[in-house]
């Protein structure tokens, strides 16, 4: 199974208090040219935070504190009814630094009433909102038609909202 993260950073904009998210268009790999948070797999020896510190450096440019990350949810992603991936969300208010473009990804700016979920993966309009309201899930979503994940066609899910985080499946915070 896959370990992988995504990080959802987020401001209060000064001039007239949108609250926004920054969403990455992905620009190559698995979901390109979709819009998602910053994240990718976890590297040997690395916290689940640390991952998702190291993904948003280097896909955006912005510096995350891992212990300032707030746990949002635990997702798994099914194939074929096989395991696939598991997902560690998190967010953050708490950052340094200007969203810059990288080779992986363009950053965007988007007010959390308007996330382009027509343009990102199909369990995004699932679980996203809730998280972006601060509320934190576990799920399962299932997908069939093999590999690659991103094109297979989505089936169905269950979520769980609102559930304790503090300790992950494995153990990891
Ligand atoms: C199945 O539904 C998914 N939904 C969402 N929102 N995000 C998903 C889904 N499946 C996978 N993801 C995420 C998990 C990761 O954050 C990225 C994929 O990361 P990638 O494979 O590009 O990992 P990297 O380590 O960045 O890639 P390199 O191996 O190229 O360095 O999508």
């Amino acid at each position: 199974m896959i370990e992988a993260t995504l990080c959802f950073p987020l401001r209060n904009r000064s001039d007239d208090g949108t609250d926004e998210v920054l969403l990455i268009e992905k620009r190559r790999g698995l979901g390109e040219g979709w819009y998602n948070g910053p994240g990718g797999k976890r590297e040997t020896g690395e916290t689940f935070r640390e991952c998702a510190a190291r993904e948003t450096r280097e896909e955006v440019g912005l510096e995350v504190e891992p212990a300032a990350l707030e746990k949002a949810g635990e997702l798994t992603f099914l194939l074929d009814g096989e395991g696939h991936t598991n997902c560690h969300v998190y967010r953050t208010r708490s950052f340094t630094g200007e969203p810059t473009a990288s080779d992986e990804a363009r950053p965007e700016w988007v007010s959390v009433d308007e996330v382009p979920y027509d343009q990102m993966w199909d369990d995004d309009s699932r679980w996203l909102p809730g998280v972006l309201e601060g509320r934190t899930v576990r799920g399962e979503f299932r997908f069939a038609g093999g590999e690659p994940l991103d094109e297979a066609a989505f089936v169905d899910h269950d979520l769980e909202w609102d559930v304790s985080l503090e300790s992950g499946r494995d153990g990891s915070p």
